[in-house]
């Protein structure tokens, strides 16, 4: 069997969040003693620390079967590395930013200096829309570069606004992209790479299932079943079982989390009741 090869980001924002996700997920990621490499024989997964900007480079050319980096930066990276599930956490929104009221639009970049850390994947957009500008590459604390007068804008992640606030900038034009972590796999792999690789992709996927779902039970007459699970359809469909009390069914669903309380008053205004709500440990969906 090939053992598989993956990429985890080593730090920054994405590295926690990822290390906590894998371990969700039944990997063994954690690093006593800042290993470059974990070997998780039980899984038959060898996992590589990386930086972030590096992950894409080395799972587009196949030395790594998948990874984990930023959106942005495998589009920055444009190595062929392909996204196989978002995972929702570091998320943020990459914008052009300016001193205010000085750029309105994209087209108004033409013939400008952006600075930026991102510059495949800005100068990607910028010639799709037909803009020409030159772009200074800077690897980080990108907003202060127009105080210092090296550029006339930003391109920069966004999360809070509070790095643009504190450097006198603000959007412009339409948000370039909408970024999170994700996972990412080999182009061209073989037939054993890639089911192990989506082996993969499900225990991540059964995770933030579990995060973001909880699973609801209720009792109600069968002649409000229907109206019921209008309210609860869950992923699938609900599952009905019949109860010993004549005239009644027992319902189990999933619902989003975040919806749970506003599902069960509704479920009680409809006539269900004993309504119980439990959190998910894990699944697979
Ligand atoms: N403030 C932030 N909020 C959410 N996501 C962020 C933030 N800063 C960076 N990211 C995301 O993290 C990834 C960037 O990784 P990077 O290695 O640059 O992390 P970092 O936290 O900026 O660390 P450093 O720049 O110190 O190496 C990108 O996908 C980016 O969108
Ligand atoms: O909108 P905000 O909540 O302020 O977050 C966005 C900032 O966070 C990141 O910077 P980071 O701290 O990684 O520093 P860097 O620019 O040196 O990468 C990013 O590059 C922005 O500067
Ligand atoms: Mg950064």
């Amino acid at each position: 069997m090939t053992t598989l090869r993956i990429a985890v980001p080593n730090k920054g924002s994405l590295s926690l969040p990822s290390d906590q996700l894998l371990t969700a997920a039944g990997y063994r990621v954690h690093r006593g003693n800042r290993e470059l490499m974990i070997d998780d024989a039980r899984n038959d997964v060898r996992f590589f620390f990386l930086r972030p900007r590096d992950i894409a480079l080395y799972v587009g050319s196949g030395t790594l079967d998948a990874g984990i980096t930023g959106r942005d930066l495998l589009l920055d990276a444009d190595t062929g590395a392909e996204e196989v599930l978002p995972l929702g956490y570091s998320a943020s929104t990459f914008r052009f930013a300016a001193r205010p009221g000085e750029l309105s639009a994209i087209a108004d970049l033409e013939g400008k200096r952006v600075a930026t850390s991102y510059p495949g994947l800005v100068a990607a957009h910028l010639a799709e829309h037909g803009v020409a500008a030159k772009l200074v590459r800077l690897d980080g604390a990108v907003e202060t570069s127009v105080q210092l007068g090296i550029a006339d804008a930003v391109a920069d992640v966004v999360e809070t606004g509070t790095s643009l606030r504190n450097s006198g900038l603000a959007v412009f034009g339409e948000p370039i992209l909408q970024s999170e972590a994700v996972l990412i796999r080999r182009p061209d792999a073989d037939e054993a790479v890639a089911t192990a690789v989506e082996r993969v992709r499900r225990r991540l996927k059964g995770v933030l299932i579990a995060r973001q779902y909880v699973m609801i039970d209720y009792d109600c007459p069968t002649e409000v079943q229907e109206a019921a699970c209008a309210l609860t359809p869950g992923i699938e469909s609900p599952t009905v079982s019949p109860l010993a009390r004549e005239g009644w069914v027992a319902v189990r669903s999933l619902v989003p989390r975040d919806r749970a309380p506003f599902v069960m008053d509704e479920l009680w205004e409809v006539g269900a009741r004993a309504i119980l709500v439990t959190p998910l440990e894990s699944s697979r969906i």
